[in-house]
Order: structure tokens, then sequence, then C-alpha cells
């Protein structure tokens, strides 16, 4: 049974995204009860009622679930990708409540996309989020569309903030905020692949190496996550002088890693401007 003093919420797609958010809400104490998901397939819908004991209705089963699902809810999450979200923004107008806030969590939709696909009042929040939502340890942001007022802003951050840390950002900076923590769990990752790469070379078993680079970067994430972390003063509790952790730093320095990760974060935000620019046209 629906809680009538708790918001419905319906995530419209839910995949690696809105699902992890949707793992973040309900560890967090939002009850099943209050939650609906649409995806496209019979097979997912079945997995993500087995996992989540939530209600999933798939649109290859009935072509309506979309509209279903966003008719019922308070709050509706858009999670599909960004290719698809202004025809399932159109798909849903019709059925909205005008109370009902719509969030999107698509990379590059702007608020303006959305807001001339929905009816003309509607509020929207456009929001960026990231995969360690699963956990309660994502990073969130929210941006307020024309007619999503304080009070509504303020449930989307209660809503989320089960998911994370959620910041509030004028929309001008989403760019900039998905290259850094958006897409910033797959650098890590990379990282930790890397690391596990480079214990091969130096002769360890690739099964050891692997568990050494994936239990060092989840123990320093641990260490990230201690109240007031500065990670310039836990790298330089590692780096002994004239030791060896000194030589890599120095390595990296003259490889111009920080360089690097910059380029690869401007290239990550040039992306969602081009996307932007093909799906505005
Ligand atoms: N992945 C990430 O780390 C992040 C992603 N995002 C944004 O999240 C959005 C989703 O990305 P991601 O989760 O990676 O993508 P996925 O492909 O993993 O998930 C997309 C989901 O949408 C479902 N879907 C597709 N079309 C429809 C439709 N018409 N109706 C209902 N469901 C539909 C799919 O169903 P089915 O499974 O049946 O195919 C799937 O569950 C993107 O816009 C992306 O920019 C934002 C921040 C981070
Ligand atoms: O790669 C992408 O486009 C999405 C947006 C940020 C992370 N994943």
């Amino acid at each position: 049974m629906t809680n009538a003093t708790e918001p419905t919420i319906s995530f419209l797609g839910c995949g690696s995204m809105n699902e992890a958010i949707l793992g973040g809400l309900l560890a967090g104490g939002i009850s099943p009860a209050q939650v609906t998901a649409t995806v496209r397939s019979a097979e997912r819908a079945a997995e993500l009622r087995r996992v989540h004991g939530i209600t999933v209705l798939a649109t290859a089963e009935d072509a309506d679930a979309n509209r279903i699902a966003a008719a019922g809810a308070d709050v509706v999450i858009m999670g599909v990708k960004p290719v698809g979200t202004i025809a399932l923004a159109r798909e849903i107008a019709s059925v909205l409540r005008p109370t009902t806030t719509v969030i999107s969590v698509a990379a590059a939709i702007s608020l303006a996309m959305l807001e001339a696909a929905l009816p003309e009042g509607q509020p929207v929040i456009r929001s960026m989020p990231n995969t360690p939502s699963r956990l309660g340890r994502g990073v969130l942001s929210i941006s307020a569309g024309t007619h999503a007022d304080a009070s509504l802003m303020a449930q989307a951050r209660d809503i989320l903030g089960s998911a994370g840390t959620v910041v509030d950002i004028p929309e001008k900076q989403v760019d900039a905020l998905s290259a850094v923590s958006g897409s910033g769990p797959a650098y890590v990752f990379y990282l930790a692949e890397a690391m596990a790469a480079a214990g091969v070379e130096l002769g360890l078993d690739p099964g050891l190496a692997k568990i050494l680079a994936t239990e060092t970067v989840a123990g320093a994430g641990y260490m990230l996550a201690e109240r007031d972390a500065d990670p310039t003063a836990l790298r330089r509790a590692v780096t002994s002088p004239n030791g060896t952790t000194e030589q890599a730093i120095a390595t990296f320095d003259r490889l111009d890693l920080p360089v690097i990760i910059a380029a690869g974060a401007l290239a990550a935000s040039n992306r969602a401007q081009a996307i932007t620019e093909e799906l505005d046209s």
C-alpha cells in the first residue's frame, strides 16, 4: 500500500543510472510501494521486480507503460539515453499532473529542451547524478527549471539525498560537473584497471594484481569519505621523503598526468555540448 504522506516516484527507464538512484533511495528508507519503474524489455522488468520488489512496467508488454507510470507519480525521474529523452517527455506530456515534478538525469538535454516538450508550467529539474548513488555515496546535482519553486527543489533534495550528496548548481555548469563527477567513477575504475595491469607488468599474478588494485582504490575511497578528508594531505602521508612513492608521483608529474586528466574532462564536457547541439536542432 502506498503512503499518502510520502511522494510516489516513477523511474522512467531503469538502467545503470536510474537503478543506482533507485537502490540509494530504497536503502535510504523509501518504501518500495511508493516506487514504479519502466523499462523496454520484459526480462529486465522481471529482474528489477525480483531485486527491488517494486512495480515495474515494460513497454514491450504494454505500450502505455510510461504513461501509466507517469500519470500516478508525484515525481518522475527520466533516465533513458539522451537521444530518447525528448521523445519520452512528449510521450508522457498529456498524462502528467500539473503538480508532478519531472526530473531528468540525461546528459546534454537542457531544461529549455525539456520544458518545450512538456506542458506549459510543468515543474522540471535537471539532475546530473553518478553511479555510486547505489550505495548512498553519489553526487547528484540539481538545477531548477522555470517552474520548479523552492519547495519542489527542497523535495528533490530530500528524495535524492538518500542517494548521496546533492548540490544545487546553475544549469550552465552541468557539463563541467558531469565531466568531474558524472563520468568520474569511470576515471577511477580506469585507474584501478591500469594499476592492476601495472602489477602484472611487474610480474604479479593477474588475479592477485586485480585484488590489490581494487582493494587499494576502495580503501583510498573510504579514506576520502572520512570527514574533512583532504586528498593532498592523504597523498603526502603515503609519500615518504626519498621513498618509493615519491618516484612514482614524480614520474606521473613528468608525464603530465594532471594535464591528461584535464584533457579527458574537457573532452567529456565538449561531447556534452556537441550532443546538445545535435539533439536541439
Ligand atoms: N550511466 C551513468 O553513469 C550516468 C548516466 N546518466 C544519464 O542517464 C541516462 C541513462 O543512462 P544509462 O542508465 O547509462 O543507460 P542504460 O542504457 O543503462 O539505461 C537506459 C534504460 O532506459 C530504458 N529505456 C529505454 N527506452 C525506454 C523507453 N522508451 N521507455 C522506458 N524505458 C526505456 C532501458 O530499458 P531496457 O533495459 O529494457 O533496454 C534501460 O533500462 C542517460 O541519459 C545518461 O546521460 C547520467 C549520469 C551518469
Ligand atoms: O557517459 C555518459 O554520457 C553519461 C553521462 C555522465 C556519465 N555517463
